[in-house]
């Protein structure tokens, strides 16, 4: 069978600057991948090629055996998102509701009210369906997107920065959704994100992107003192307390993914 993600030798460049050169990753089903890597490094670019809404400059990306194409049923998508006016009319099961008929442009639109809620049960959000976008919490608005990215029940589901601005309660309760969603249903996940403390008990594989180059591995194959050292040019010292990871670097005000 098929990764359901599969990248060869894949290679990005940008603007005249190469992201990433050689990138070889399979992703098999339930597996959790995170991706790491200061601004700028590639990281959402990675999930735009994934989303066959860019190119790659070299090598091959395809899901589930095919090459990558936009609008593919067999991958759900959470953006980048930095919330919701207060008066956005949208309540939580037309969001949900969105993503049934996202991939139906053109065809008579039906109300799939069983979909609708069953995507809403799955991220606990029953309770939201009737709520506007603009009076939910940040956590709330979250997990109602995520109920929206799997509403065609994605094999493959790309998350950017799902955790941004939550406090750590929520971040855990996102993190543990994503996880239960992967072990029930096989959905494999690749969560972008500046901090690696929420998803390390759940990662499979981190990628780390940096100024043209990556790691690949274990979290504990790459989140090591040696393996960063070399990727940042500069000492990088990983400190591992009980089941947090703090990265300390003199590399200057270089964001690192603590
Ligand atoms: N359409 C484009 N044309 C040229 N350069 C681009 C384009 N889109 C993005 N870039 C550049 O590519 C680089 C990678 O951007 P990307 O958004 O993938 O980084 P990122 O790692 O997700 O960053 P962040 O952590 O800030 O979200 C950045 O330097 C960005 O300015």
């Amino acid at each position: 069978m098929s990764p359901v993600l599969s990248l060869r030798d894949a290679t990005l460049a940008l603007g005249g600057r190469e992201l990433w050169r050689g990138l070889d990753l399979d992703v098999e089903p339930g597996t959790f991948v995170t991706v790491l890597g200061p601004n700028g490094s590639g990281k959402s670019s990675l999930l735009k090629v994934v989303l066959g809404l860019r190119g790659l400059t070299g090598g091959t990306a395809r899901v589930g055996g095919r090459a990558v194409r936009r609008g593919d049923r067999r991958v759900g998508y959470v953006p980048q998102h930095q919330g919701y006016d207060t008066d956005t009319p949208l309540r939580g099961r037309d969001l949900v509701q969105l993503g049934v008929d996202g991939h139906r442009w053109g065809l008579p639109s039906w109300r799939r009210s069983d979909v609708v809620a069953d995507r809403l049960q799955q991220v606990e959000a029953e309770h939201l369906g009737g709520v506007r976008l603009g009076r939910m919490s940040g956590g709330e608005q979250q997990r109602v997107r995520i109920a929206q990215a799997l509403a065609t029940d994605p094999t493959l589901l790309l998350c950017d920065e799902p955790l941004l601005s939550l406090d750590p309660r929520h971040q855990a309760r996102v993190v543990d959704l994503l996880d239960r969603r992967r072990r029930e249903h096989g959905t494999a996940v690749v969560f972008v994100t500046h901090e690696i403390n929420p998803v390390l008990g759940v990662t499979d594989l981190v990628l780390y992107l940096r100024n043209g180059r990556f790691v690949l591995g274990t979290p504990d194959e790459v989140l090591r003192s040696d393996v960063l050292t070399s990727l940042y040019g500069a000492p990088v010292e990983v400190v591992r307390r009980r089941d947090r990871i703090a990265v300390l670097c003199d590399c200057g005000p270089e964001e690192l993914a603590g």
